[in-house]
């Protein structure tokens, strides 16, 4: 598979009758890398979980390729090409590393788990360690891992890096720029690790209060400190 364009038009949406998300727009060209940024609670994850179906949409609409995600289920925006890498690490605690990494295959042939090894050497060398016995990095990289074997041609990560010592976190920005080297998939980025983010994307867009405050190349946010400070509550940039 190659990487399909994603399109977010007019998007609404929230829990119950609290609106989270209103009136959000924006598109993500193939094989690109798009950095989700902004304070905490302005609506990031509501935004991911609600490209992957798992909030409630008031309206507007989401469009992988050439497909309108919106009225599906899950699963359906899974098959369509739309993987969900989630901020809380979805594994299962008492499942191998390997078989955790079985269930992400779908219908593919077992060799492919090497592809998941390949990515993440690290894997391989805890394949026999159940999920429980694994630390951070590695859950997020098996949680990674099993998405990515679902061969998606667009990928949401939700802040991967979180809790994780800096080492780490350097490991996997590489595999993830390795992955969006390869074209196989565009990438949506959430992280609070902003210089981070950045490095890796190529084109950002920050939000506030659940809509779209600015949006532009990353490496015009380093000559507007106002912006910085405002929606993303830091002194600067490195
Ligand atoms: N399940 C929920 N029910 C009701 N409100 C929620 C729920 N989840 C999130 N919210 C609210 O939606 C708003 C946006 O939250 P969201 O988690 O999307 O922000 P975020 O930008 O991802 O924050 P963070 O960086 O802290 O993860 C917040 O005001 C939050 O309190």
């Amino acid at each position: 598979m190659t990487a399909a364009p994603l399109e977010v038009t007019d998007l609404s949406a929230g829990y119950g009758p609290t609106r989270v998300l209103e009136g959000v727009s924006f598109s993500v060209a193939a094989g690109s890398r798009l950095a989700v940024l902004g304070r905490n609670g302005m609506g990031k994850t509501t935004l991911f979980a609600t490209i992957a179906g798992q909030t409630k949409r008031y309206g507007g609409t989401i469009r992988l390729g050439d497909k309108e995600l919106g009225n599906m289920e899950s699963a359906s925006r899974a098959r369509s090409g739309l993987g969900y890498v989630p901020q809380a690490r979805c594994i299962f605690p008492s499942l191998t590393v390997e078989e955790n990494l079985f269930v992400g295959l779908k219908d593919r042939d077992r060799s492919a788990i090497e592809e998941a090894y390949d990515m993440f050497p690290r894997l391989k060398e805890r394949r026999k360690n159940l999920g429980s016995q694994l630390s951070g990095g590695e859950q997020q990289m098996l949680s990674t891992a099993r998405t990515i074997l679902g061969k998606p041609t667009v990928l949401l990560l939700d802040e991967p890096l979180e809790g994780l010592a800096p080492v780490i976190c350097e490991e996997l920005m590489a595999a993830f720029s390795k992955l969006a080297a390869a074209g196989d998939m565009t990438i949506l980025l959430v992280e609070q690790r902003i210089q981070s983010a950045l490095d890796f994307a190529d084109h950002a867009i920050i939000l506030e209060r659940g809509r779209v405050a600015w949006s532009g190349a990353p490496a015009d946010l380093s000559g507007q400190q106002d912006v910085v400070e405002k929606l993303l509550g830091v002194g600067g940039l490195h």
